[in-house]
């Protein structure tokens, strides 16, 4: 099971709400000033990561009072609980195993007294096998053709895991064309049918509970456009795939299961990339590199259940992000990824993050009265810089950042990625030093201004720095380390959770919408005036009515 420790009433909470007073009144400058060996001391290696937290409003006593933290809350012992199966998802009555889709060690996980990785190894071997048909062009569809496009159809976790990781490998794909279709809007599934040709089209209706309205929606419009292409009932097995923990409601569908690729309620659905759901990602670049995604994430796992709390890279990022959230009261977390290809990752870890722990109750079912999960937010660098840096530099709010970026592009075009990394470097130089008022007044003299005009805009122009960031440097962005990355933030986020004492692998919070969009669907379907709810809900209602 899982400790239950309120955080705030621990011994080094005392300390550290004491020690925050003090490192309020120290400037990162004078930090980096006063010790040569701060990158050393406040940076962690992982095989082609480096994690850099020194440029953080920390000092050797802050981390050793957070990991005493870490530890009287029992971090330890959870991590020996979700790694041993334990059905630690308390209100949905079942174990955290996404550690087990990725386990190349094939270690036996047992759930309720079964091995796990038969059945985890028998699906990632049919993945392997009608990935490899797919693409080999083996496979036909009704008319006798290879298949050119892939659609995936999911939401949720069943997309923003397929579309980061194939955007983030796009320099490893191969010939398939691959599209994702989430948004119920007609416009998602329109639009990327429109060009489609259903003799070599491919559908993936991916959906953990395949009950989802938004999938289920596009994936019924998909066989319908599929049949009034031409394709007939006996063809669907052609062209549909299911990747779902519900046969049932794949067979009812009529996707032939031989088509479908289970997973278990035992992987959440924001940590689902790693299961069936992650087909696409194979599809996209090939088996081989879909199992390198899982060892890099493998590797991690084995570094965040046997590394000293101390070493330990997901532990570190779990840990200063308490310290900006509860202590410095930042509501949000920045990630910002260097690299283009990487452009969804913030999106990802939006659900990753918040999703889990966005949470308002604690393990005893009592209210919390301290903040938990932050909001997650970025874009990819430099654009970020040209859109909100000017908030993050000189606004009123404090906005932690993670800076991502790879030392090697694979795309090295002359100073393309030289430019890239020196603005990377830059901000968050620029971030924890600012600019002072005598160095700005220097800067205008320098240019000529007049005394009066410098007394002017010098106030604009200071920048106040002692902002903080971590920067995390790969080697390069491959299948291998980029698993090892994603699984260092999902490991981070449980870490935290575990410290908050909620429940982190639930998510009650995005049933409420669906019921009511349940109950209001019905209403739409002819122009009786609604009555039946608010005057503003009945309002809107009523002109949406009037008007389309
Ligand atoms: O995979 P499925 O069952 O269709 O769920 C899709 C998404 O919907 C949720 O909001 C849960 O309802 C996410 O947790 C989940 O990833």
């Amino acid at each position: 099971m899982l400790p239950n420790i309120d955080f705030t009433s621990t011994q080094s909470y005392k300390y550290l709400t004491d020690h925050y007073l003090d490192i309020l009144t120290k400037n990162l400058k004078d930090l980096f000033a006063a010790d040569s060996q701060r990158f050393e001391k406040f940076s962690l290696h992982f095989e082609d990561i480096l994690l850099d937290y020194s440029k953080n409003r920390i000092d050797e006593e802050t981390i050793a009072l957070l990991i005493q933290l870490a530890c009287e809350c029992g971090v330890n012992k959870a991590i020996e609980a979700m790694f041993s199966g334990d059905r630690i998802n308390v209100t949905e009555d079942r174990p955290v195993l996404h550690i087990a889709l990725r386990n190349r060690a094939n270690t036996p996980i047992l759930v309720d007294g079964k091995d796990v990785m038969p059945d985890v190894n028998a699906v990632l071997q049919h993945m392997k096998e009608f990935s490899e048909a797919i693409i080999s062009g083996s496979w036909k569809g009704y008319t006798g053709k290879p298949i050119t496009d892939v659609v995936n159809i999911g939401i949720g976790g069943s997309d923003l895991g397929p579309v980061m990781v194939t955007e983030a490998l796009k320099a490893y794909k191969n010939h398939l064309t691959m599209h994702f279709v989430s948004n119920v809007d007609g416009t998602h599934i329109a639009e990327t049918l429109k060009d489609l040709d259903a003799e070599t089209t491919l559908f993936l209706i991916a959906s953990k509970t395949f009950t989802t309205q938004e999938t289920m929606g596009n994936a019924h419009s998909a066989r319908d456009w599929f049949i009034e292409k031409g394709g007939k009932d006996e063809d669907v097995a052609k062209h549909f795939a299911a990747l779902s923990t519900n046969s049932e409601g794949v067979e009812k569908f009529g996707i032939d299961t031989k088509n479908m690729f289970e997973f278990w309620d035992w992987v959440g659905g924001r940590y689902s990339l790693w299961s069936a759901i992650g087909l696409s990602i194979a599809l996209s670049v090939g088996f081989d590199n879909f199992e390198e995604l899982l060892s890099g994430a493998h590797a991690m796992d084995n570094h965040f259940k046997t590394a000293e709390l101390e070493e330990n890279l997901p532990v570190a990022l779990a840990l200063v992000g308490i310290w900006h959230n509860n202590f410095f009261e930042a509501e949000t977390q920045a990630i910002l990824p260097y690299d283009q290809y990487m452009h969804r990752f913030a999106a990802y870890f939006q659900q990753g993050d918040m999703e889990s722990n966005g949470k308002h109750v604690d393990r005893n079912g009592k209210h919390v009265d301290y903040q938990t999960g932050p909001v997650i937010w970025g874009e990819p660098g430099t654009n970020g810089q040209h859109a909100f840096y000017q908030l993050i530099h000189q606004g009123t709010k404090l906005i932690p950042c993670d800076f991502i970026a790879p030392a090697q592009s694979h795309n090295p075009l002359g100073e393309h990625h030289n430019m890239l990394l020196s603005n990377f470097f830059a901000q968050t130089e620029a971030l924890m030093n600012g600019k002072t008022e005598e160095e700005v007044i220097a800067e205008l003299k320098k240019a000529g201004k007049s005394e009066e005009k410098i007394g002017q805009i010098v106030p604009f122009k200071v920048f106040e720095g002692n902002r903080p960031t971590n920067s995390i440097l790969i080697k390069k962005i491959t299948p291998y380390s980029l698993g090892s990355l994603i699984a260092m933030y999902e490991h981070k986020i449980f870490v935290q959770g575990i410290i908050w004492n909620i429940y982190s692998f639930d998510q009650w919070g995005v049933e409420l919408g669906k019921q009511l969009a349940g109950k209001i669907l019905p209403e739409l379907k002819d122009d009786v005036e609604v009555t039946s709810h608010d005057s503003s809900t009945n309002g809107l209602i009523n002109q949406y009515k009037a008007w389309r």
